[in-house]
């Protein structure tokens, strides 16, 4: 038993998994052999969670009957429509709201019961979760910001029909597109530390009802999915402070902060999401006719890289791509989490397939040797 110290776990190897391959030298993300580039250039968010699921990409009949199945499964059941909306009005944090009404899923689940290990049981309740996911927060901002919900259609692909219960109306191909490579390109990334928190819940053979709440609890913090809002609402700081970019992000880190979506545990150069997602921005500002976000993110970029040796990760980009697509800021990492549910089902099922309790150690550092005094003698 090695008593070596490996805070935050880097690079300790704890899992083997066919799912996503990441070079964080070279910059290169793969999905079961896959290139990241092909996949957001060619494959749509359905045949991907396909490939992640089930191991290979559907032909024409199968992609149908999955893409049929899934879509059928994107109406709420009147409580959950209930919860969502008392949480919206309410006005709570959209993350909260959505790990609250994820939860809630399994009471109307029918395989709620089933064994935590049945991989059919799972594939369905991952399916029903994975269709839900954009009902819930499409009605909860809708809600939120005082309009009726706009319920499902069977007819849209998983990325039209959010667009459409969001806004009220079909979405352009430009921008249905860029949401569908948008969830391709969040959908899975190793063991990320919201996987592998939904991996050690299903490791105890606790449901995926479990594990998918804890995964979405622990996409939402700062370090993690979380910073693309803050990436966007630090683009709209630095927009609003009048200060060049350049003096803004100096400023920023002088008064001791992080620039968000800078630096990655696993990449040394630039995210390849973010090269593909850089492209975007850059396009829906050409169409728009102001590259202004484009434009402020690059100088930041720029010098980011030559002071401090670190690059955009996939939430650097996404955050522009996304305001410029009229979606509200702060529903950027319930749509991270509406992509990267794919992944975390896909990682449960392999941890299900090959179950070992997730269990490391702590090292004691208190200490051995008090002695006891009864309460009243404190
Ligand atoms: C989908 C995702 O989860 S992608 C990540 C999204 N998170 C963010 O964008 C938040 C900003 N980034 C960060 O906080 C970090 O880069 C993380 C958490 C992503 C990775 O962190 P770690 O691998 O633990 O690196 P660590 O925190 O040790 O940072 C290494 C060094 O780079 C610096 N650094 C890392 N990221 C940043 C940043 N965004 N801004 C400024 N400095 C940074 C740290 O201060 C540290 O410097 P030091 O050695 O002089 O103290
Ligand atoms: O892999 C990580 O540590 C963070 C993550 O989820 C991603 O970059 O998509």
């Amino acid at each position: 038993m090695s008593d070596e110290l490996k805070k935050g776990l880097e690079g300790v190897l704890v899992a083997e998994s066919e799912l996503s391959y990441i070079d964080g030298d070279a910059g290169e993300l793969i999905y079961r052999g896959y290139s990241i580039d092909d996949l957001a250039r060619d494959a749509s968010y359905e045949e991907v969670l396909y490939l992640l699921w089930h191991g290979h990409l559907p032909n024409s009949e199968e992609l149908a009957e999955f893409t049929e199945a899934m879509s059928a499964e994107r109406e709420l059941h009147d409580d959950v429509h209930d919860i969502v909306r008392s949480l919206a009005e309410a006005d709570e944090n959209p993350m909260a709201a959505l790990r609250t009404a994820v939860s809630s899923l399994s009471a109307h689940d029918p395989d709620a019961a089933a064994d935590p290990q049945d991989r059919d049981a799972n594939l369905q309740k991952g399916r029903r979760i994975t269709a839900k996911i954009p009902t819930i927060i499409a009605a909860f901002t809708r809600i939120r910001d005082g309009e009726e919900p706009v319920a499902p259609r069977e007819d849209l692909s998983h990325a039209e029909n959010f667009l459409y219960m969001l806004n009220g109306e079909e979405p352009d191909e430009v921008l249905a597109e860029t949401f569908d490579m948008a969830l391709v390109l969040h959908v899975d990334h190793g063991l990320n530390a919201s996987t592998f928190s939904s991996m050690v819940i299903s490791s105890t053979l606790a449901d995926l009802h479990s594990a998918i709440p804890g995964g979405i609890g622990a996409l939402s913090g700062s370090l993690h999915g979380g910073a693309n809002q803050d990436v966007m609402e630090a683009l709209l700081e630095l927009d609003e402070s009048g200060k060049e970019p350049v003096e803004w992000a100096k400023d920023k880190l002088e008064a001791g902060e992080r620039v968000p979506g800078f630096g990655h545990r696993v990449y040394n150069v630039k995210d390849p999401r973010a090269r593909i997602l850089s492209d975007k921005s850059k396009a829906l500002g050409e169409a728009a006719g102001s590259l202004k976000w484009f434009e402020y993110s690059t100088s930041i970029e720029d010098w980011m890289n030559e002071e401090k040796g670190l690059a955009p990760n996939v939430d650097f980009y996404s955050a522009s791509t996304y305001y410029q697509m009229g979606i509200p800021v702060d529903i950027y990492t319930p749509i991270f989490a509406m992509s990267r549910v794919g992944g975390w089902i896909a990682h449960i099922l392999e941890q299900y397939e090959d179950n070992r309790l997730i269990r490391p150690r702590g090292r004691y550092i208190g200490s051995t040797d008090e002695e006891f005094v009864p309460v009243e003698e404190r």
